[in-house]
């Protein structure tokens, strides 16, 4: 890394709509390859989320998501440098894991490598048919670097994984689907409208539900099923306390909020 590694903002481009704020991978020229300038932004981007967002939608300006990993920096990077910047990915990427809010990844064209491991921070990825994922890093000679050895197993298992790792190949949008790295598949150009309308929706939940979804059920999750089950009624016990679900449950019981209905 060295140096000289700076955040670049004019690599993302930033806006916020109502309690929704969207964040895209601003370097089309180069498929949104991932150089340290981008990764130092979304460091800034994901350490300074303002009171007033409810969500955040990641995506990819022009055709792709992004095609990972800047080549071009790895070149002259010694094995020192490499753990080193292997960590700096390790930590934004974290703030993005462990965001205050929900992050949805509206995911088109390539999503590839570092990309890919971006996209496994998010806590839902909507993917539209054109995306497809690959880890190119056999054929390139190295190893995942941002995380995505611990992350893409969880959702995928790990004979898929050790699958894309070994053979590169590139996994359709329809099987990102199947396998459980997305949860949804838009039509043909719709991932950034249903990643933006999901965030209105998660956005309009009560903090304290999207705090246990994002910080609890991870942990409760991989707990053994004691400390999991302790760690619920913990997090239930909290969680109706507040008086943000009276408010809730109340308008329910008072037909003043909409029943459970299919979309
Ligand atoms: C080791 O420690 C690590 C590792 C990591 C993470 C590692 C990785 O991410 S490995 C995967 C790296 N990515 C790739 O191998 C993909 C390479 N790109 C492509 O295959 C294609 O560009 C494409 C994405 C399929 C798009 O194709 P197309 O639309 O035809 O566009 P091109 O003409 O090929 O490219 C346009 C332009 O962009 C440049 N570019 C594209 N991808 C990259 C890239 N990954 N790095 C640098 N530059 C890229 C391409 O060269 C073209 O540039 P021009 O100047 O010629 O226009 C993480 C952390 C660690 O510590």
């Amino acid at each position: 890394m060295g140096n000289a590694a700076a955040s670049d903002a004019s690599l993302l481009k930033i806006e916020q709509a109502g309690a929704v704020l969207t964040v895209g991978l601003n370097r089309p020229a180069k498929r949104n390859a991932l150089n340290d300038g981008i990764i130092l932004a979304l460091q800034d981007c994901f350490s300074a989320v303002p009171d007033t967002v409810g969500a955040v939608v990641i995506h990819g300006i022009g055709d792709h998501f992004s095609s990972g990993l800047d080549l071009s920096e790895l070149t002259e990077r010694d094995a020192t440098e490499g753990l080193v910047h292997s960590q700096m990915w390790h930590r934004v990427f974290d703030r993005i894991q462990y965001c205050r809010v929900p992050v949805i990844a509206a995911l088109r064209g390539a999503v590839i490598g570092g990309g890919l491991e971006l996209a496994c921070a998010a806590h839902i990825r909507v993917a539209e048919p054109s995306a497809y994922f690959a880890l190119p890093e056999g054929q390139r000679g190295i190893f995942v670097g941002g995380g995505g050895s611990v992350r893409l197993p969880r959702l995928i298992g790990v004979p898929r994984m050790a699958d894309m790792m070994l053979t590169g190949r590139v996994y359709s949008a329809t099987e990102g689907a199947s396998y459980g790295f997305s949860q949804y598949l838009t039509e043909p150009g719709g991932s950034l409208k249903k990643a933006l309308e999901l965030a209105e929706r998660v956005a309009a939940n009560a903090p304290l539900t999207n705090f246990a979804v994002l910080q609890a059920l991870p942990m409760i999750a991989e707990a053994n099923p004691q400390t999991g089950l302790l760690m619920e009624s913990l997090m239930a016990t909290v969680a109706q306390s507040d008086k943000e679900a009276k408010r809730r449950i109340r308008a329910f019981l008072d037909r003043k909020t909409a029943k459970v209905k299919p979309t």
